[in-house]
């Protein structure tokens, strides 16, 4: 299959990556932290998904040309009074890699400038020739905050089309959310979506070895019967302009919002049929937040194109050029 190397190792990148976030997640909800507005505990998570994406990758492909456009870098850990937080994210990062029994044994373990250095792999700047890996090591950071929905967003763009795509959702149920906003706790948790051009999206499970299964976006023809998806952030996406447009379309069910990339996952497999964004004037978006959503719902059989109707460009660099909207 083509890209199947990549796609390999993009899988396990970010699963393990996904690993490492479930992890600063569970510690953040169990202590009382949470609520006392300290970010350095999704500082860390977002640092070390990107070193271990960076890293794996790396490792894993083995490629004198390596290029990532990732959204973090490490300015402000090599700031005076980062040493702390930067250990925090070697001991996660290194913690990390040793779970993996898949991965050649490490020589060694990996110090804070090993660590410093696979995040800042990330600074490439994309653009319309050759290969570039796209990263957003955590996606949707206001959700993983809240203990809700995030995804580690991994893509490959080639000659700046989208070929390859890889979303983790740790806290996406497997089963699908249509027609509720909050799944019990019970639910099974944790999804999987894959996709290269031209074979197709997939889903399994994110923590088991369970058969992928092939999945399609929704079939529904009226309006009326459709739902859909938009941000859980308002500052993010204009509720009412969603609103209004969905009323005019016919759709008769409330939005369902829900944080991140995971809003492409859900919508590939067919939880709901629309997905509306449209940020506040002046907001210029980042494709890193949309590369591997983009082909996980292309490949299921959606569309993504801006307000306007155009595909979505991914060949200018870190930011997409886009009339008014997604
Ligand atoms: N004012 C704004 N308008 C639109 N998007 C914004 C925004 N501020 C931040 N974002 C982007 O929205 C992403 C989250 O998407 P969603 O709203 O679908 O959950 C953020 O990704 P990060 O969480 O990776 O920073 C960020 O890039
Ligand atoms: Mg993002
Ligand atoms: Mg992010
Ligand atoms: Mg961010």
């Amino acid at each position: 299959m083509a890209y199947g190397k990549e796609l390999d190792a993009a899988k396990k990148a970010a699963s393990l990556a996904a690993r490492l976030c479930q992890k600063v997640q569970k510690a953040l909800l169990q202590s009382d932290v949470q609520s006392k507005s300290d970010k350095s505990p999704v500082t860390v998570a977002d640092y070390g998904s990107q070193a271990v994406v960076s890293l794996l990758l790396q490792r894993e492909l083995s490629s004198v040309l390596f290029s990532l456009v990732a959204e973090e870098d490490s300015a402000d850990l090599r700031k005076d009074g980062s040493q702390d937080i930067l250990e925090r994210i070697t001991k996660l990062v290194n913690d990390t890699l040793a779970t993996e029994d898949l991965l050649k044994p490490i020589d060694s373990t990996l110090s804070t400038d090993d660590i410093l250095r696979a995040i800042d792999c990330g600074t490439s700047e994309g653009g319309p020739n050759g290969r570039h890996w796209v990263l957003d090591p955590i996606d949707g950071t206001k959700g993983f905050l809240r203990g809700d929905q995030y995804a580690v967003a991994l893509g490959l763009l080639e000659e700046g089309k989208v070929v390859l795509g890889v979303l983790a959702c740790p806290n996406l149920p497997l089963a699908s959310i249509a027609g509720n906003n909050n799944s019990s706790s019970s639910d099974e948790k944790g999804c999987l979506f894959y996709a290269t051009i031209g074979s197709g999206t997939y889903m399994q499970p994110l923590d088991s070895n369970s058969e992928p299964v092939k999945v399609h976006v929704s079939s529904v023809e009226n309006p009326a019967d459709a739902s859909f998806f938009e941000s859980f952030e308002g500052a993010h996406s204009l509720h009412d302009l969603s609103s209004s447009i969905a009323n005019k379309l016919g759709v008769k069910a409330p939005p369902v919002r829900i944080d991140s990339q995971a809003k492409y996952g859900a919508l590939s497999r067919g939880d709901g049929a629309i997905y509306l964004r449209f940020p506040h004037k002046g907001y210029r978006e980042k494709i890193w937040d949309h590369v591997a959503g983009a082909i996980v719902v292309t490949e299921a059989g959606g569309i993504v194109t801006d307000a306007g109707g155009k595909a979505l460009d991914f060949s200018k660099g870190k930011y997409l050029d886009l009339d008014t909207g997604i």
